[in-house]
């Protein structure tokens, strides 16, 4: 197994979660291999690497999305700072992790349900029943989502009628409701237009005052755009994690320089 290269800043952030030699097993198949990452608060972390490499995969242990398929398998940890529960734990309730943790996906994915219920949601899967308290939620969810201004006055009105960049706000307008501690973004803009996109960027930029991020892209731009941190995959293994500027500017391994250079991949 390939050794990681991981640069760690000389004054690190406070820690957010911790992954600690991480395997993931799609059956048999070893999908991710002793991987080892911190996450830190308040920054935005880009998974990047070629098609395969096992982005999405490690994106999703975070939130525990695997377990939702039969003969899925974890080993190691990923801890959640401060309180440092293992959320790999069976004893930790997935439904709970994934509160915590949000999720947007590439292509938007709007519920058949008004704007207004599409963001209630996971305040109404964690029982949530106060009116005033779901629409106060539901306000501040959709301002942090900067959707609130052109949504406002047609709450009650379908979700699937918004174009794709407002349906892609809006899922992250509902990621936001349930106040995550951490952001899962897997290829947010790759399904937008330039336009949409640049203001999916700039959200995230904002977003990471109040949360840490994880975003997973093959467009090397955007990573250099919103990231803090870069980690470089290649057939399910960390090969090299760093500050995004020296992983651009100075990668120390070769493979990460072919592939950031687009020599490969
Ligand atoms: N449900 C699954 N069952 C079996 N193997 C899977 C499954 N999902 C993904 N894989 C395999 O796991 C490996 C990692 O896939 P993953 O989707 O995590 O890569 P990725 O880097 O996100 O790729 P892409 O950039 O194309 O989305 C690949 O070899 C893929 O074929």
């Amino acid at each position: 197994m390939t050794t990681s290269t991981i640069t760690l800043p000389n004054n690190p952030p406070p820690l957010k979660a911790e992954a600690k030699a991480l395997d993931f097993y799609y059956g048999a198949f070893k999908a991710l291999k002793g991987i080892s990452m911190p996450v830190y608060e308040n920054r935005v972390t880009a998974l990047i690497g070629p098609s395969g490499c096992g982005k999405s995969t490690f994106l999703r242990c975070f939130n525990r999305m695997h377990d939702l398929y039969p003969g899925h398998r974890y080993d190691g940890t990923i801890q959640l700072l401060p309180d440092a529960v293992n959320l790999l734990d069976h004893q930790v309730d997935p439904i709970e992790v994934r509160m915590r943790i949000s999720m947007v996906f590439q292509k938007p994915n709007p519920f058949p349900k008004t704007i207004f219920e599409n963001v209630a949601y996971g305040l109404r899967v964690r029982g949530e029943r106060n009116r005033t308290y779901i629409e106060d939620k539901v306000e501040a969810a959709l301002k942090g989502g900067a959707l609130w201004e052109e949504v406002r006055d047609r709450l009650d009105e379908s979700a699937v009628n918004l174009s794709g960049g407002q349906q892609q706000r809006l899922c992250i307008a509902r990621a936001l409701a349930t106040d995550p501690e951490i952001i899962l973004f897997d290829e947010p803009t790759s399904a937008l237009d330039p336009i949409a996109t640049g203001s999916i960027e700039e959200l995230v930029t904002e977003l990471k005052k109040k949360v840490t991020i994880l975003i997973v892209t093959h467009n090397m731009q955007q990573a250099a755009r919103v990231s803090d941190y870069v980690a470089y995959m290649y057939l399910g293994e960390l090969i090299e994690y760093g500050a995004t500027r020296d992983i651009f500017m100075k990668p120390l391994r070769k493979e990460t320089e072919d592939y950031i250079t687009g020599r490969f991949g």
